[in-house]
């Protein structure tokens, strides 16, 4: 026993004076100097110099540290060296990922800080409390992604580490046979004198047996050195290639969210409202929500690229670098510039310079303006510039612009269309619109998007494309009973602002193929239950069957009934907002939270949507949400009728002329009404007629009185017009439009009659149409028509040609920029064809639609607010900041007071538009 631990004291106490004597070879800077020969050499256990002395025993582990530091061979040291700066470059994006929580806090923090019930000074401002919060959250995603690649690039050291201790068994063995090498060297004069003398024999003889004797080690530690290199550098950059794509993305998100703060217009004074239980809302509050729930999706279902770049010919290589492949050596980033730039040498021939690669296209450029000092920045100077650009920094507080510019500048032209993103709404728009330069608008409903370009006004012109109608389920209730003003128990009907209308101004058709989607956890459940282990293994169908819920539009689940009978034949069906919306529950829902709402409401929104804690819920929608949404695909085109198309009617505050006149329409639209000749295109037009089965109103006074019904007249009278021919009717109950007239029938309906006619024949027919609606609303049959309002009622007429028309992908007309030029005068637009108005006329007050979005934005809102600040607080380690509003419980109240009024102006105002929110169930 004694003898071990005398032992095993000697050895620790020679690694520690190893150890010092390598510390001080270090730091007197003959650190790049140790080699075998000096450092083998053992400093006689001197410790001075150093002021480390080593007294007492040394633990095992803290040994094994010491030999892994063995300074004695070369190969090692260097290695280790090697190892240590991987470590430290590891340690600092640990340190990052712990910088960027911090950073995360402090920006929730800072945010936090301008809740306007916690400033007395006025400075309070609710955007910031929101956006600096969604920040807070990128930032944290980032410390995330720091944190993750400096521990998964450790696990990576260790996989190139493998070989190291191999390397060091293989030390001592290579310290000897260096040295016989040596010894041998030693005898050369004497082995030139007496070759073969018995002492170099046996040397030699010795060191042949020594290099037999490690042979086999010594290519079992090359092959595993060179594996390791490969293993752990490879498992480095794919961390670093993972790291480097999801910042990129999370990126994106931040600089999104940046793109949400309005600029225009100052909050302050924040306080002076009596702010009564309720929180002022900001009203990009849904859209942030929006920006995070989607970031956290892409980022869970983020699949690093992490294939190979082929590498470019040979030609290619030099043309972009002036290197050829033999290159081996890199020239200092001063010699390409060198060699790169004309301006070095302003003498020299430039026909003499390396031919550089690029440089005619150089030339083509636009040539840059000569660089100089930048000018002096407005903190600077304290002098604001004057002319265009304005004052440079944001130390002083730019002009306020007038109610009009802002309205101008913020939405002129923009598209409103039934979001989030990822539902065939949005295809549509990108369809007919395009990406580039339109600012499409997704909104929570139809109706929304509707409601959106009522508040289009001269010179501010709104555009909506909504769904009318499908080749398999028929009308889109949603938009007929907003064209209709009827919707289910409320009384919504249009409320623009004076003067302002709706018109019609075109069509587009879309191809739709349903596919059925759910969240990757549901994928990964439905795997288990049919014992798959590939993640990428297809559902079978009898294993769909284990599907619970199934959601969509109710014209998704329409469409694909009889599918969904046949293989979910369990599920109950729900519908919901959108198809896109559909998606993003069934994600959340796995998710088990849902942006902007406490795990209370999550729980209640899931039950009211009829799921339980082990639903397995499916959507329907289109494929594009698995980009978009990060859902996966169960089923392809899973419609019941393989060619299935929908049509989209295109909504503007203005006619066509002064949709024309801001080039706000793309040209597959303004291309209709600006050729000379409108041959092959066709004319429609759209009716509303109110009316009651006057049958059944005389029936039930017992007789039959032949009297004719409005809808009769108007049939009949329509009939009469040369050209104009039905293309169809559709019926919508009217019984919740109006409030009960005594004797009225049960049977009361409201019906769209669509009207078609040759193009070259619109004026004409446009005309005659307008008439017949003009007799029979004000004529003797008005009396008898139910409800108040006039009983026919002229919607509007629009073109179409073979592209609108095509349910297929975009034309590249279509598709292109949505601004477009305006046509040449003359070019046949103030002609005769072009349609008027479609005069969508007002009947319901204004306010009381008003009051309720407000109450229900405010409400989300709040929602949002207790919901994050719960996250935040347990994410950061910071106090949740209680709200009076929400402490008090009070999820639905209403505005109140001057908020009441304040609430309702934002949602008249320009900037106040009802963007996409959340889907909530309960609303
Ligand atoms: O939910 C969507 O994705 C929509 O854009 C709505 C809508 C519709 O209302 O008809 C659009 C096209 C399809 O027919 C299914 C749904």
């Amino acid at each position: 026993m004694t003898s071990f631990f005398a032992k095993a004291r000697e050895r620790a106490e020679a690694a520690a004076q190893q150890l010092q004597a390598h510390h001080a070879a270090s730091s007197a800077g003959q650190a790049g100097d140790a080699s075998v020969s000096s450092d083998a050499a053992n400093p006689s256990g001197s410790t001075s110099g150093s002021g480390f002395t080593y007294k007492g025993s040394m633990p095992h582990l803290f040994r094994q540290g010491l030999a892994s530091v063995d300074p004695r061979y070369e190969s090692t040291r260097q290695f280790h060296l090697l190892s240590q700066a991987i470590k430290g470059f590891n340690i600092d994006h640990e340190a990052a990922g712990r910088e960027a929580k911090s950073l995360a806090k402090a920006t929730f923090v800072w945010g936090q800080h301008h809740l306007p019930e916690k400033r007395d000074d006025s400075g309070g401002d609710e955007m910031l409390v929101d956006v600096a919060d969604r920040l807070a959250y990128v930032w944290h995603e980032i410390g995330q992604l720091e944190t993750a690649h400096g521990q998964r690039s450790e696990q990576a050291r260790s996989r190139l580490k493998r070989f190291e201790k191999a390397e060091m068994e293989l030390g001592q063995r290579r310290a000897n046979r260096s040295k016989l090498k040596k010894e041998l060297h030693a005898l050369m004069p004497e082995r030139a004198i007496a070759a073969g003398s018995a002492r170099i024999q046996e040397a030699e003889a010795r060191l042949r047996d020594l290099i037999s004797d490690d042979q086999a080690d010594e290519e079992y530690l090359s092959r595993v050195k060179r594996e390791s290199v490969q293993d752990g550098y490879a498992a480095m950059f794919d961390s670093l290639i993972e790291l480097g794509e999801k910042m990129a993305l999370v990126a994106r998100y931040g600089k999104l969210l940046t793109t949400t703060i309005s600029t225009e217009k100052s909050p302050f004074p924040a306080t002076v409202k009596p702010r009564g239980e309720s929180i002022p809302l900001w009203e990009g509050a849904s859209k942030t929500a929006e920006v995070r729930a989607a970031l956290a999706s892409a980022l869970s279902t983020f699949k690093p690229d992490l294939s190979l770049p082929d590498l470019p010919a040979e030609s290619a290589l030099s043309a972009t670098t002036s290197l050829g492949r033999a290159d081996t050596v890199s020239p200092s980033a001063t010699t390409v510039d060198t060699l790169r730039s004309p301006t070095t040498n302003p003498f020299a021939d430039p026909a003499a310079l390396p031919a550089v690669a690029g440089g005619s296209a150089a030339q083509d450029e636009e040539p840059l303006s000569p660089p100089g000092p930048p000018g002096p920045t407005v903190a600077e100077t304290g002098v604001v510039p004057t002319g265009p650009g304005g004052p440079k920094s944001g130390t002083l507080r730019p002009r306020r612009s007038s109610a009009s510019q802002r309205s101008a500048s913020i939405s002129a032209g923009a598209v409103a269309y039934l979001g989030p993103t990822g539902t065939y709404s949005h295809q549509a728009a990108l369809k007919v619109f395009g990406e580039a330069g339109t600012n499409l608008i997704p909104m929570q409903s139809i109706t929304g998007a509707i409601d959106f370009v009522r508040r289009g006004t001269p010179g501010n012109a709104k555009i909506a494309i909504v769904p009318v109608e499908n080749s398999t389920f028929g009308p889109v209730r949603e938009t007929f009973d907003k064209f209709l003003g009827i919707s289910n128990g409320d009384r919504h009907a249009f409320k623009p602002a004076d003067g302002a209308q709706l018109h019609i101004v075109g069509e587009a058709c879309l191809s739709v193929d349903h596919a059925l989607l759910c969240g990757p956890k549901t994928y990964h459940h439905l795997l288990q239950l049919q014992g798959d282990t590939d993640p990428n293994a297809s559902i079978r169908d009898d294993t769909l069957s284990n599907i619970t819920n199934v959601i969509s539009h109710e014209q998704a689940l329409g469409q694909c009934s009889h599918y969904l009978t046949r293989y979910l034949p369990q599920a109950k069906k729900k519908a919901v907002e959108s198809t896109a919306a559909a998606a993003v529950t069934a994600l959340e829902f796995e998710a088990g939270t849902a942006p902007g709402r406490s795990s209370a409401s999550v729980d209640h929104a899931h039950e009211s949507l009829g799921f339980s804690s082990n639903s397995l819920v499916a959507a329907v929608g289109a494929e594009a949400a698995v980009t978009t949404i990060g859902v996966r695909v169960l089923r392809s085109k899973i419609q019941d009728v393989k060619d299935n198309r929908t049509r989209f009617l295109i909504l503007a505050s203005e006619p066509l002329e002064g949709l024309l006149a801001v080039n706000a329409l793309p040209p597959s639209i303004t291309q209709l009404y600006s050729l000379p000749s409108p041959a092959g295109k066709t004319g429609r037009s759209l009716l509303s007629v109110s009316d009651a089965l006057t049958s059944d109103l005389t029936a039930e006074a017992g007789s039959y009185s032949g009297q004719a019904s409005t809808l009769d007249r108007v049939v009949s009278q329509l009939q009469r017009l040369e050209a104009v021919s039905m293309r169809k009717m559709d019926r919508r109950p009217a019984s919740m439009v109006d409030a009960p007239v005594a004797g009225s029938s049960v049977w009361r309906s409201n019906y769209l009659i669509e009207l078609q006619y040759p193009a070259d024949h619109a004026s004409v027919a446009e005309g005659s149409i307008r008439q017949v609606v003009a007799e029979l609303s004000s004529g003797p049959i008005a009396t008898s028509s139910v409800g108040s309002s006039a009983p026919v009622s002229y919607l509007g007429s629009w073109l179409v040609d073979a592209t609108t028309l095509s349910g297929g992908a975009a034309s590249s007309v279509a598709a292109g920029k949505a601004t477009q030029v305006l046509p040449a005068s003359g070019s046949g637009l103030p002609t005769t064809t072009l349609p008027a108005s479609f005069n969508l006329s007002e009947r319901e007050p204004k306010e009381l639609e008003a009051q309720r979005e407000a109450a229900e934005v405010q409400r989300h809102a709040e929602q949002a607010r207790l919901s994050r600040q719960q996250q935040q607080a347990e994410l950061y380690g910071v106090e949740a900041q209680p709200s009076a509003s929400v402490a008090g419980g009070s999820g639905t109240q209403r505005l109140s007071g001057l908020q009441e009024v304040e609430g309702e102006q934002r949602l008249t105002e320009e900037e106040g538009l009802p963007a996409y929110q959340p889907l909530d169930p309960r609303s």
